[in-house]
């Protein structure tokens, strides 16, 4: 069965065609800095040469349409006719208390993910696009979808309540749910499968940094607590979201400033993090090249490490020790920097980093502590779109 997998993000769009008979990937790709007008898409369909083209891609319905273009591309396509495809597994972002596990998508279900668009206002609206984009090109053909909040699950009630009156939780749901999900299940099983230990003796610390992030306690397999919260602004400092802040801010800055809600809901989260801080952007290659000379671009990466550090001994705290220390997603795989920034001041964990071998570009998972290392620190490329097809293609068999 040839399934493929769509994963809006808030500023990229994720793909990859699988052929589930050994889920083998015909073809794969990314566009990256949706609403630029320097968007990059890159296809790369197995056994062929890669295509990268820059170009304005201001919506993630034109940035679908592109990449249906090229999956039937004469030269750069894998694929005769797009009907090939027999089902479309969907990243969702926000599933609330809805769904803890994944489903195919019906009226039902779409209407309970726009149900949720207050609650992940950069995610759910590109996820439903992404649906409906499908939908339009592929009528008939099933899709799923596969949500970010299904493994926190079972964060206990102490991790996922919020210290406000109780009556709000029963009223309207306002809880902690958690996101990357799907990426922090993968990541924690490959490193135990890496370090040949059962996932059942481990305790993980699982740092997802992408343009949105997020730091997960992984005690025994279960998630126990993770720094999103209700919604995907909660916790570290993000490319354009703050994170974590005093809530007192809000009113303050509404009055002050004269903002509405909606104003106040998009400064917090699309004009705040390292964008807010820089005064470059959100993209952590940019900060990186800035700050060598400029103080906005120190501040902005300084800021955002040091806020990851801190959860980090958060988790140990709440896990009572670490054994694994993840580092994954666009930042976290790629930023040889920030993680040697992080690790640097671990020390009294006992972490020990072989700087050269972090220095090392590659996709595979590999462990970036010494064999002296009281904790195992270790790069684990993730891959959401994988998880995303097996529980499509158990989705699509369990409803035949
Ligand atoms: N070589 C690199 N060095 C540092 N950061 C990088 C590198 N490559 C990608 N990134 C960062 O990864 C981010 C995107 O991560 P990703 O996980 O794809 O985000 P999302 O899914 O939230 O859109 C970019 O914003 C960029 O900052
Ligand atoms: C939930 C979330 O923040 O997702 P992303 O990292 O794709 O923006
Ligand atoms: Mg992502």
């Amino acid at each position: 069965m040839k399934i493929f997998v769509l994963n809006c993000g808030s500023s990229s769009l994720k793909y990859q065609l699988y052929d589930m008979t050994d889920e083998i990937v015909i073809a794969s790709g990314k566009v990256e800095r949706i609403g630029m007008d320097d968007a990059i898409l890159t296809h790369e369909p197995t056994g062929k040469e890669e295509v990268k083209i820059v170009t304005e891609i201001l919506e993630h319905t034109t940035a679908i349409e592109k990449v249906f273009e090229y999956l039937v591309h004469p030269e750069s396509g894998v694929l005769s006719d797009i009907r090939e495809i027999q089902a479309v597994g969907h990243r969702v972002v926000h599933g609330g208390e809805v769904f803890s596990d994944s489903v195919m998508v019906n009226e039902q279900v779409k209407a309970a993910i726009k149900g949720v668009f207050d609650l992940a206002p950069l995610h759910n609206p590109a996820n439903l696009v992404g649906i409906e984009a499908v939908e339009s090109v592929l009528p008939g053909v099933p899709n799923v979808a596969v949500f970010d909040t299904a493994f926190h699950q079972t964060m206990p009630k102490k991790a996922f309540m919020y210290p406000i009156p109780k009556i709000l939780y029963k009223k309207h749901k306002i809880r902690r749910y958690g996101f990357h999900g799907t990426s922090h299940k993968y990541v924690s099983a490959k490193a135990a499968e890496f370090l040949g230990k059962p996932i059942e003796e481990l305790k993980i610390v699982s740092c997802h940094i992408g343009n949105g992030a997020s730091i997960t306690a992984i005690d025994r397999g279960k998630s126990v607590d993770t720094s999103m919260g209700m919604t995907p602004l909660e916790g570290l400092m993000m490319g354009t979201r703050s994170g974590d802040l005093d809530p007192a801010i809000i009113p303050f800055v509404m009055g002050k400033e004269d903002l509405t809600l909606n104003e106040v809901n998009s400064m917090l989260n699309k004009h705040s993090g390292l964008t807010g801080i820089s005064g470059y952007g959100s993209d952590m290659r940019d900060i990186e090249e800035k700050m060598v000379t400029d103080e906005g671009a120190k501040l902005a990466f300084d800021m955002y490490e040091y806020r990851i550090r801190k959860y980090i001994g958060a988790y140990v705290a709440a896990m009572d020790g670490v054994d694994v220390i993840i580092f994954t997603a666009g930042v976290g795989e790629n930023s040889d920097i920030l993680r040697k920034a992080i690790t640097e001041n671990l020390t009294y964990l006992g972490i020990e980093i072989d700087q050269e071998i972090n220095r090392v570009r590659s996709k595979k998972v590999r462990r970036i502590s010494t064999s002296n290392s009281k904790v195992e620190v270790l790069v684990v490329p993730t891959n959401e779109e994988l998880m995303i097809a097996r529980d499509t293609l158990r989705i699509v068999k369990s409803n035949k």
